[in-house]
């Protein structure tokens, strides 16, 4: 059974329909990217499976119970809040010390409690944004973008431990992402979204498959040929130029 699907989803926000019959599940241990250009609604999907967005149309189910850790986009953070590392990952729950060390050290970050938060680098605080979600224990991580503005090393080291991480703890992640390298390489699924889900399908298997070469074609050339080929037509009267 899916840990979390939207089914037939539309959402509208002001007076712009933003997502338009959204269908998508999630399965336990599954690593799924949301591809899809600038405004194409996927910020706005993460929010409508965590159920801060209301749907129009159709539904969002969760499993019973579902533990869910979420990683957004950007903390917005006063950078002049004398906030330290411990104390932040003690919001809004409180945990103890003995947890908070050891997920800090399971993302790489051992004895950063007494930092402030403000003087962190990008990387690091991605890594403590991800140790926040993990202190939920969750059975599936969305993360929003979570290696915007890191260098191709610190992207690399983050998807590393992510793969880690669900190895570890058998977690799903449904994550946003610009960066179709790092697709390729790090999702078991890929979903292009465009205001409704464009395309989809499973890079590492279907690139072998001859019948979806014309469409994926290898590695991340074909990424992006995928990419391109789904946005600069119309259909379904949705214009994707
Ligand atoms: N609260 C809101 N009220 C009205 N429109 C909104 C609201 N939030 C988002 N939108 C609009 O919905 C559309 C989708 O926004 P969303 O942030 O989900 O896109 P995105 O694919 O995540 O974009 P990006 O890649 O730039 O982060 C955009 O046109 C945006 O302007």
């Amino acid at each position: 059974m899916s840990l979390l699907s939207a089914e037939n989803v539309s959402v509208t926000l002001g007076a712009q329909p933003v997502l338009r019959d959204v269908s998508l599940s999630l399965d336990p241990a599954e690593i799924v990217t949301i591809v899809g250009p600038n405004g194409s609604g996927k910020s706005t999907l993460l929010r409508t499976l965590l159920g801060i967005v209301p749907v129009e149309a159709g539904r969002v189910r969760r499993a019973p119970r579902l533990r869910l850790g979420y990683v957004p986009q950007k903390l917005a953070l006063d950078p002049t809040l004398p906030l330290p590392v411990g104390r932040f990952l003690s919001l809004p729950h409180r945990r103890s010390a003995a947890d908070i060390g050891a997920v800090l050290a399971r993302v790489g970050l051992p004895g950063v409690e007494r930092r402030m938060l403000s003087g962190l680098s990008g990387g690091q605080m991605q890594r403590v944004l991800l140790a926040r979600a993990l202190l939920a224990n969750p059975q599936a991580i969305l993360m929003d973008e979570p290696t915007q503005g890191l260098d191709q090393p610190g992207e690399a080291a983050f998807y590393r431990l992510l793969e880690e991480v669900r190895q570890e703890t058998g977690a799903a992640v449904l994550m946003v992402s610009h960066d179709l390298h790092v697709v390729m390489a790090a999702s078991d699924r890929v979903v292009c979204l465009n205001g409704h889900v464009c395309c989809e399908g499973a890079p590492r298997v279907v690139s072998n498959a001859p019948e979806y070469r014309a469409l994926f074609g290898e590695g991340t050339r074909g990424a992006l040929a995928l990419y391109r080929h789904h946005h600069n037509h119309d259909h379904d009267g949705c214009d994707h130029a």
